[in-house]
């Protein structure tokens, strides 16, 4: 049996809005194991970046736990969390908001390994020289700084960061939205490298199928704070079962070919006004009547393909 790395257990993150709370993660659940990378895809607001969060340990859960290698990553003493530290890292979409600007390119990347005091200068610096060739950057940018680089470069620089530590899990937050598309394709390539090079485990946060698809085993499809669907990427891709999920399926453009556009009706809710039951079942063409009274619970209905819908 393959470790399991990371354990989300009915996780949910309330913000107190007035006297209202603002459910951005709502009670959600999944196991991920080592050296597998999980796509989390869901609209602008349906609580991705609030859940990367909550699996960080940088934000406290309202209810619900997260483990990292068995550990409860907000029950840690001092000394644990500098090694959780160590263990969990991420890249941020904005690389140049994410980089230090007075620094050189060297020094960002070589930053946290002495911040865990790792090494010795020189040692640092081969460590540092050898990330900028695994993530393709020359070694002739060590002393440049962010701002003289191109916001894919700038990527590279964040994600050779990034992996200085060896940590056990790297969680990219939209790493490749704020790019041109040709640059995307290539972060996605490099991503997919370090995968097979260094065996990373990571959890792929984007609002498009299509970028999600193209890196991750396993694919979890979020909305309005909670996960409506997961399952391997090719199973989810071939048989897309939550009525959600069949229509970004639809509304992906298809590479080199005709572009369906088929967009979902309405807007996504505002998690401070959630719908009753369901909270697709607004904006579903198969709604019935239990969908509107009885939020459905997400479960396994074949091996590994798990859905939260009424419908089965
Ligand atoms: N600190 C906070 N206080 C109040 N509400 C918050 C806070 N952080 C996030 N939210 C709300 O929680 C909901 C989920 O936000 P989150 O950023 O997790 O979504 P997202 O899926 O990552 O969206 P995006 O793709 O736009 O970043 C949103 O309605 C957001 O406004």
């Amino acid at each position: 049996m393959a470790e399991i790395i990371l354990q989300v257990e009915n996780v949910k993150k309330y913000f107190k809005v007035g006297k209202k709370d603002l459910k951005a993660v709502d009670g959600v659940s999944f196991n991920l194991e080592k050296h597998r990378s999980l796509g989390i895809v869901g609209e602008s607001g349906s609580g991705k970046s609030t859940l990367a969060r909550l699996i960080l340990g940088l934000i406290p859960p309202t209810e619900g736990d997260v483990k990292l290698l068995g550990k409860s990553v907000f029950k840690v003493t001092k000394s644990e969390n500098y090694h959780l530290r160590r263990q969990v890292q991420m890249v941020f979409q904005n690389p140049y908001l994410s980089l230090f600007p007075h620094m050189t390119i060297g020094k960002n990347i070589e930053e946290p390994l002495r911040l865990h005091n790792i090494g010795t200068k020189q040692t640092r610096k081969s460590i540092v020289l050898n990330l900028m060739e695994q993530v393709g950057i020359p070694h002739y940018y060590y002393n440049s700084f962010p701002h003289e680089l191109s916001g894919g470069q700038q990527q590279r620089v964040a994600i050779a960061r990034a992996l200085a530590l060896e940590p056990q899990l790297i969680i990219f937050d939209e790493p490749v939205s704020s790019l041109d598309v040709s640059i995307q394709a290539q972060i996605l390539n490099l991503l997919l490298e370090l995968k097979k090079e260094k065996n990373l485990s990571y959890i792929f946060i984007a609002h498009d199928l299509a970028v999600v698809e193209y890196v991750s085993d396993l694919i979890a499809v979020m909305y309005l704070g909670v996960l409506v669907e997961f399952a391997q990427t090719e199973d989810l891709l071939n048989e897309p079962l939550h009525p959600y999920t069949q229509t970004l399926l639809k509304s992906v453009p298809v590479i080199g070919g005709e572009i369906l556009n088929i967009t979902i009706s309405g807007e996504i809710p505002s998690p401070l006004n959630p719908p009753s039951g369901c909270p697709f079942h607004p904006r579903c063409s198969y709604k019935k009547e239990i969908c509107t009274k009885e939020k459905p619970i997400l479960k396994e209905i074949k091996e590994g393909h798990s859905i939260a819908c009424h419908l089965y």
